[in-house]
């Protein structure tokens, strides 16, 4: 396994900056994701990275060594995609041999065989190697596809969004899979999405990218609870953080403050706050949705009893968690000394 480093990597195409200037560090070993809405460039940089793309300006390494000129197969990237590309006319075992029977890599078949067997089992896949993909599930036929890639024992998987094509449940036990595999192998993994709750749950750390930019770098608590900037703040967490006007918090905020931000855990009901109205409320996501001058406020809380929409409550937004950000979005020291986490 490798690590990685783009040294102000660029591409674009025609007008687009596609990739723009991105500094970044994936060490050995580590589950890094790459966080960004559509379009932000999150597929780019992985080819970029596996030698599928050129750039126009910046540098790739390699445990240290510029591949940057090198072609794709000197580089030893494995793809996973979210369509799984699997072979329909050959068994679960020749697909996920398939890497391995390439003329140049000269693998004797009783090794081929042995490999084939060991990724079978570490994906519980091995009862279904006499199988073709179309007599699989969708989990399964993703697990081969993973396997393919696993087999070869690349320096680094790229894994564009591989789970997005899987039912939420499915998608939740092969994310606790694909964790389970990189804790096992040590593999190096880059890991793209843009689902903020499989970027939380699966990376050691978290890159957000944003039109081609990295916004900030952290893991998932850190870029959680101490965001760079707003739209990094509302990119994490569901629902997502509160905004609130500065005018409610009479001046006790820092002056440049244009935006008050809260996560819904962290507002309160009751005691002394302000008058709201209810409008919505479940008591199973544990969440209750409320409303003042025109803005909606959510809360995340466990309530004994359900508040009945168009009632009143009372809410309040402690200062310790209360984050402040000005008109660029960018956030501000705030008044208990917190500094805002860094942009790269
Ligand atoms: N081959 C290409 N030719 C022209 N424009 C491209 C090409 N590849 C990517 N782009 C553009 O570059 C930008 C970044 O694309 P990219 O696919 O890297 O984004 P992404 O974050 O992976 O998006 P998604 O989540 O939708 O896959 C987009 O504006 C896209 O239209």
């Amino acid at each position: 396994m490798a690590s990685v480093e783009l040294e102000g990597i660029g591409r674009s195409f025609g007008a687009v900056r596609a990739v723009d200037g991105l500094d970044l560090r994936i060490d050995d070993g580590e589950f890094f994701v790459l966080l960004g809405p559509s379009g932000a460039g999150k597929t780019t940089t992985l080819r970029l990275v596996a030698g599928l793309e050129r750039p126009d300006r910046g540098r790739v390494r390699m445990d240290g060594e510029d591949v940057t000129a090198l072609l794709p197969a000197a580089r030893d990237c494995a793809f996973v995609f979210q369509q799984y590309s699997l072979y329909p006319h050959l068994s679960v075992f020749d697909n996920l041999a398939f890497p391995l029977r390439a003329p140049l890599r000269r693998i004797d078949p009783q090794q081929v065989r042995r490999r084939v067997q060991e990724v079978a089992e570490m994906l519980h896949i091995e009862s279904k190697l006499e199988r073709r993909p179309t007599e699989l599930s969708g989990g399964e036929m993703q697990r081969v596809a993973i396997g393919r890639a696993l087999v070869r024992r690349p320096r680094v998987f790229l894994m564009d969004e591989p789970l997005s094509s899987l039912d939420a449940k499915l998608r939740e036990e092969m994310r606790v899979e694909l964790r389970r595999l990189q804790h096992d192998t040590g593999a190096t993994v880059i890991y793209v999405t843009h689902d903020h709750v499989e970027a939380t749950t699966l990376a050691d750390r978290i890159g957000i990218l944003e039109a081609g930019r990295l916004q900030q770098v952290g893991s998932p608590l850190e870029v959680y609870t101490n965001p760079a900037t707003l739209a990094v703040a509302q990119r994490l967490g569901s629902p997502s953080i509160n905004v609130l006007p500065r005018a409610w918090f009479n001046g006790q905020v820092p002056a440049a403050a244009t935006s008050v931000a809260i996560r819904p855990e962290d507002v309160a009901i009751g005691g002394d706050g302000a008058e709201f109205r209810i409008v919505e409320c479940s008591l199973v996501k544990h969440e209750v949705v409320a409303e003042r001058d025109g803005v909606q406020v959510h809360a995340r809380t466990l309530l004994e009893r359900p508040l009945q929409p168009g009632s009143s409550a009372r809410f309040a937004f402690p200062a310790a968690s209360c984050l402040y950000f000005d008109t660029a979005g960018r956030r501000l020291p705030d008044t208990i000394g917190r500094a805002p986490g860094e942009t790269p």
